[in-house]
Order: structure tokens, then sequence, then C-alpha cells
């Protein structure tokens, strides 16, 4: 990169998590390359970064050229901006009356199929006027800002008519044009059948494929195409065929695979070749090879089985092992997973998918920023791409998942912009 000056140069990084290396989404033992530079820097110019490395080597390469701004990074942790790639970040209302419902035993699944879960927020969403949508969204986004956030995906899914998913859609488009946090849209009309088509799911998915999908697509409101394919919600072949047009019209395909049932959503999710997979916690060794074949990355959600009190975790190791590429999530949503906070996420995936660390961060960053398609422009700190980086007040990257609960991020950095400072929100 040749630029005039620098904008901004952060230095004294005691460790540095670049998450430089091969371009592509990383696999099996290429999640754990990730190097810990002591006395870093990162120079950034025009919202890029110039140089990213040694202290030395960074000023070296940066001598001669006017430095506007330094920050002393104090001996910390810096890592990538983080990459959450699974959120339902626009919805109406909460489901803290769930809570009570799932302590007596009641399954998520139940919960749904009585007319609550899912559709209990579209009922509150249907309700809410854009304005309400987008106030409660910027909030949410702002947290996940805080805890060290700087891009974020974001589906539909709560309206279940055309009408209410591109409310839910211009209110991302809205949110993302107004915050300082990037979001990448999904379309996921297919997230469940409304009421009234009740015993009528094939007439649902006619609709999303002829009036949703084609709309959605006129108005450039999405990028992705998600399916919730599980028992009584949408079948492998529904999920198949909405998949199939959605990808002839130009939709990246994601989709909800394998969460409590398996249901062969893994194997389709490698025979369409989509972008990710989701939660895949019943995922078989089949669908597992097959998503390696098909160069499928898998999102594993390990706040919502935390939540959701199930016995079983994504079975994170294997895939590993097997050379599928992971990538970690919030999940953010008001049924199974409340929470906003990716560093919560660090510690499950560590606990309860025994990730280590620096397989956590790849998740996190570079195989996240993969499964949004954002893999060249973010998730790693190189010369060119976007300068989205967070300082930590942690020595190292196993403090993370270690010290749980808290928030551990002091500063944000998003294109060259200082976002977060002190903790606090400063843009
Ligand atoms: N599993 C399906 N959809 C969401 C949950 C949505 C909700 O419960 O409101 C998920 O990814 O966990
Ligand atoms: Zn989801």
């Amino acid at each position: 990169m040749n630029v005039q000056q620098v904008d901004l140069l952060v230095y004294n990084i005691g460790n540095l998590v670049t998450m430089q290396g091969h371009p592509g989404p990383r696999a099996g033992e290429a999640m754990s390359e990730v190097s810990h530079l002591e006395n870093g820097a990162v120079a950034i110019a025009d919202g890029k970064i110039v140089a990213a490395g040694p202290e030395k080597e960074v000023r070296d390469r940066i001598t001669g050229l006017y430095v506007a701004e330094e920050l002393d990074a104090q001996g910390r942790l810096v890592t990538p901006g983080l990459v959450d790639p699974h959120t339902h970040l626009v919805h109406g209302g909460s489901r803290e009356h769930e809570l009570a419902l799932k302590l007596q035993g009641v399954s998520y699944l139940d919960i749904l199929a009585q007319g609550g879960g899912i559709l209990s927020t579209v009922r509150a969403t249907r309700r809410a006027t854009e304005e309400e949508l987008y106030r409660k969204a910027r909030r949410s986004l702002d947290i996940m800002l805080l805890y060290g956030a700087t891009t974020v995906e974001a589906k539909s899914g709560y309206g279940l008519t055309l009408e209410d998913e591109l409310k839910q859609l211009r209110v991302a488009k809205r949110v993302n044009e107004t915050h300082p946090a990037d979001l990448v849209s999904t379309f996921m009309g297919a997230h469940a059948v409304p009421e009234d088509y009740k015993g009528r799911s094939g007439d649902y998915v006619n609709l999303v494929i002829h009036e949703m999908l084609p709309e959605v697509k006129r108005q450039g409101l999405a990028e992705f195409c998600d399916v919730f394919c599980e028992h009584g919600v949408f079948t492998v072949e529904q999920s198949r065929r909405i998949l199939t047009a959605a990808k002839e019209m130009g939709f990246g395909c994601k989709i909800h695979a394998d969460e409590i049932e398996p249901m062969g959503g893994a194997e389709l999710a490698g025979e369409l070749e989509c972008i990710s997979a989701e939660h895949l916690l019943a995922a078989t060794d089949e669908g597992f090879e097959q998503m390696r074949q098909g160069g499928v990355i898998a999102v594993c959600l390990p706040a919502t089985s935390f939540n959701l009190r199930l016995q079983k975790h994504a079975r994170a190791r294997k895939m590993i092992e097997m050379g599928v590429p992971v990538a970690l999530s919030t999940d953010y949503n008001p049924g199974s997973s409340p929470t906003e906070s990716l560093q919560l996420v660090m510690t499950l995936g560590c606990l309860n998918l025994r990730m280590t660390p620096e397989e956590v961060i790849t998740a996190m960053t570079i195989n996240a920023a993969y499964a949004i398609g954002r893999g060249d422009v973010i998730g790693s700190l190189e010369p060119g791409k976007q300068a989205d980086l967070v300082i930590y007040n942690a020595p190292n990257l196993a403090y993370l998942p270690y010290h749980f609960g808290i928030n551990h991020v002091d500063t944000v950095i998003k294109k060259g912009k200082t976002v977060v400072s002190n903790g606090q929100l400063v843009y």
C-alpha cells in the first residue's frame, strides 16, 4: 500500500494477534496457527492497514511518513475486530416468559409448535414500527461493538409476510448506513411456517420462492438466503427448493442445519455448496464430510446450546479434525440466545466445544469473515485490509475465555477510527 501519511499508529502492543496467513478459511491444524507477537504495532491510513507486525518492522516500513496520531496500547492484547456471522439482530419484543417454561422442561420445538417461540417474536415484530425496530437493533449493535464485534451478519425471519420481511431488511439497511459497525444482511423468510399457513407449509415455501426472494433481490436488500431446516419447520426437500431458487437468483446460501434432529441438513449444505451451515449439533460424520467437500464453513453457536440447556454440543473437535473450517457466533436472538457477547461465546467455545483460545479467535475473525463473504476485506490485520481492531484489558488471548462473564474490551477501532475508548462508545 502506497500512502502519503499514517493516520494512526497503534504501538506498544504486548501481544499482537494478526491472523496473517494464507488466504481462505482455515481448517484443521491451520486453525491453531496463530502467532502471538510481542512488541507489536499497527499502522493505519485511509481506514486500511498499512503494516501490522513487530513494532520495529512497522516503524521501519513507515519511516519518513508523517504520523498524525499515535496510540499507546500499554502492553496489552490486540486482535482483529471480531466478526459475528450469525445473528437475528432486528426483532421486536423479548421472550423472558419462556424461561419458566424451559425450567419446567418444555422443549424449544414444543414452545414453537404451541405458537410461541419464533412465532411470538413474529407477532411482536409485525406490531413494531420501523423506528422502534431500528432503535432496538441499534442498541444491540452498540453492545456488540462494545464487546468487540466490528462486523455482524443480520437475518430477517420474524416478518414471514413479504411486507414484514422487507420491513426487517430495510431496518437492517438503515442500521448499517448509520452505525459504525458493518452489517451483512440475510433473508430468512423460511425461519418458521407462519400461523396462517399451518398445515400448508408447501404453499408458504411457494410464497418464499416466487414472491419474497425475487422482491428482496429486486430491492437489493440481502446478500444471503437462510432456511431453518428442522423437524416441524422446513423439510430437507423444502430447504433444497428454497436454497436452489435463491442460488439461481444470485444469493449466497446458508442453512440452520441439524440443530436438534439429524435431518440431513449438513449433507444438503455440502450438496448445494452453501457458504455456511449453522448449529450442527446433531450433524453426522457423513454430513461433515459432505460439508468439507462442498467448502462449507460450520458456524457453531455454543451460547444457544447453553441457553437451551441442551445436553449435547456441536462436535467442533470432530469437524476441525475432519478439515471443516469452524466459525463461532452469538446467534443473538430473543429466544434461543439472548446475548450480544462474543466474549461469552469464547468461553463456551473453549469449555463446551473444547476449542483452544487460538481456534476460538480464528473462528471469530478470519473464518467468521469468510462465512459472510468478507474474508478478503476483514478478519485479519494485513496490509490493504480494513483497519478494524480491538485493544483488550488483557495480557494474552487465553485470558479472554478464562476470565469469563465480563467485558475485556478497552478500545475498538473501526475503519481506522476509534469508536470505543476506555470501554465507552465514542463515535
Ligand atoms: N433455530 C432457529 N432460529 C434461531 C432462534 C430464533 C428464535 O428462537 O427466535 C436460532 O438460530 O437459534
Ligand atoms: Zn439462527
